[in-house]
């Protein structure tokens, strides 16, 4: 709201070159902060405005429709498993209800939600939304007998990494209990888990993302049953083409709600 106010207000951040009018911010948020960098004739590091607007692209780009997919990517798993479906809803249902107190899920609940995480990690790693993971070699090396010259452009196959057979025990099946084994608990980047990337440019949402995609599949778990939509049994697994790996076709459900929690009606019924 204050960006709009600002930008309606002032014909003033026209060219890169443009210095903007000041403003005064008492609760300033991370575009305040940078604006008031780039302004700092003393900042350490000199931030321009070509830098900035680069940075929120970055963002954008990057965190918005890979965390949609991986929603859209795990709902699709699990009303393809109610079985899955059923336990999931059960954790939240152990976490949210007790001595009389019904409440809705919140994001501080998911750490202790370990078969969710699990099924979100599967579903990362099945449909990985970032099929690429792109690199310029910095010097020559030789990698699984081939050889590549210094400066090459080279990408990481994430899609065959997640799904490795060497690796993974049934690459294709989707088990969510394989990361409750032990085995791949360790940091997302153990044994093949590449979703995310690796290494110094691994993607620096991922725990955002990680967070923002498990408190969505959980919020929806805990409140609707869903139907699927197609008229076929089913959701549908294909990918489709684009930027990021998506469903090939958009998943339509009919969201019955799940009426079990009276204290949701109260509170609903006290607003
Ligand atoms: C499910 C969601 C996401 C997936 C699957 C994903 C995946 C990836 C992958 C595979 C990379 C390349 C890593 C590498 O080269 O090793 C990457 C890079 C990046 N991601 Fe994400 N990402 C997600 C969400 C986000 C979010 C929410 C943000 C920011 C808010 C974000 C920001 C970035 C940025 C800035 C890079 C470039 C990092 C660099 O080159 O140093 N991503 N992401």
């Amino acid at each position: 709201m204050e960006h709009e106010e600002r930008s309606a207000s002032s014909a003033a951040y026209r060219s890169d070159d443009d210095d903007g009018p000041s403003f005064d911010c008492t609760n300033p948020d991370l575009m305040d902060i940078l604006l008031r960098v780039s302004k700092d004739p003393e900042a350490d590091i000199k931030v321009t405005r070509k830098n900035i607007k680069a940075f929120f692209l970055d963002i954008f780009i990057a965190g918005t429709s890979t965390t949609a997919d991986a929603m859209v990517w795990t709902m699709a798993e699990i009303l393809n498993h109610p079985a899955i479906f059923k336990r999931v809803r059960q954790e939240i249902h152990d976490l949210t209800n007790g001595s009389g107190n019904n409440r809705l899920v919140e994001e501080t609940d998911i750490p202790n939600l370990h078969y969710l995480q699990a099924v979100v990690k599967e579903a990362l790693r099945l449909h990985p939304p970032v099929m690429a993971a792109p690199r310029v070699c910095r010097e020559a090396c030789r990698v699984g007998g081939f050889d590549i010259p210094k400066g090459v452009a080279v990408a990481l196959n994430v899609y065959s990494i997640t799904r490795d057979p060497d690796v993974w025990e049934n690459p294709d099946e989707f088990s969510p209990e394989r990361f409750l084994q032990g085995k791949v608990e360790k940091g997302f980047q153990a044994n093949g888990f590449a979703a995310f990337g690796g290494g110094r440019r691994m993607c620096p949402g991922s725990n955002l993302a990680f967070t923002v995609i498990c408190y969505a599949v959980a919020a929806m778990v805990q409140c609707f049953d869903l139907k699927v939509g197609n008229g076929e049994d089913g959701v549908r697994m294909e990918a489709g083409l684009g930027m990021t790996m998506s469903l090939a076709k958009p998943l339509v459900c009919l969201p019955l709600l799940q009426v079990c929690l009276d204290q949701f009606q109260m509170e609903a019924s006290s607003l």
